[in-house]
């Protein structure tokens, strides 16, 4: 293996996050949400440590050798392998809630329509879906769920900023869209994120549908 572990990570732990990041990888990439090498997913290791996919790698043929450490500024740690290209939206997440072990980042046709279509308010608000209930927190149908929608930027510190400048502001944040982009969620548990995931692309193929329908 290229990859080097600080002395206080044990392999097997360093190993099971990397397995369980692949296995979902190639998962989420069966429903076509993860076209031509797009995407990228990671796992807390510890308090200073995410394990993350290896830039570039192809997310339907993932394996324990195309994941990396990085530590919570998004900077590899112990290989010369390059992390995702959005890193920094990944460890993030996991300095601003002690409590998310996984993020998750898709591609989707659906995300990618729906960002382009609701950019121009900012965000879209989910309102009346019994599926809101799917993403922690939320109780009630008639909850309203806002899910921001930013401009996209190859300059990660502005995504970051942008991100930052939200939660500051006071409003919850379990995901957010990025323009022509994708989708970015999280959850204290990869099968929490996967929920949240699976939840919100739901819920933005109805938002599609009705505004196809009713136009
Ligand atoms: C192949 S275009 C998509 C990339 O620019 C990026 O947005 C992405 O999701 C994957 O980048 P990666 O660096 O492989 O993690
Ligand atoms: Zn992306």
């Amino acid at each position: 293996m290229s990859q080097q572990l600080p002395a206080n990570i044990p392999a097997a732990l360093f190993n099971e996050r990397a397995d369980a990041i692949a296995d979902a990888a190639r998962e989420l990439a069966q429903h076509g949400w993860t076209p031509a090498t797009s995407s990228n997913f990671s796992m807390r290791v510890d308090a200073d440590h995410a394990a993350i996919t290896i830039s570039g790698r192809d997310k339907g043929k993932l394996g324990r050798a195309d994941i990396m450490l990085v530590d919570m500024q998004g900077k590899a740690v112990g290989t010369a392998s390059r992390p995702s290209a959005e890193t920094e939206l990944h460890t993030q997440v996991y300095r601003r809630w002690p409590d998310v072990n996984a993020v998750l980042h898709t591609h989707s046709r659906t995300q990618s329509v729906a960002s382009r279509l609701f950019a121009k308010d900012g965000v879209i608000k989910l309102e009346g879906w019994e599926l809101q209930k799917a993403i922690r927190g939320h109780t009630t149908h008639e909850d309203v769920l806002d899910l921001p929608v930013f401009p996209n930027t190859q300059h990660m510190p502005e995504l970051v900023a942008q991100v930052d400048a939200w939660i500051d502001g006071g409003k919850p944040l379990h995901a957010y869209l990025i323009n022509g982009h994708g989708i970015y969620t999280w959850g204290r548990d990869m099968a929490e994120a996967r929920r949240h995931l699976e939840a919100l692309e739901f819920l933005l193929a109805c938002e599609l549908d009705l505004r196809r329908l009713t136009s």
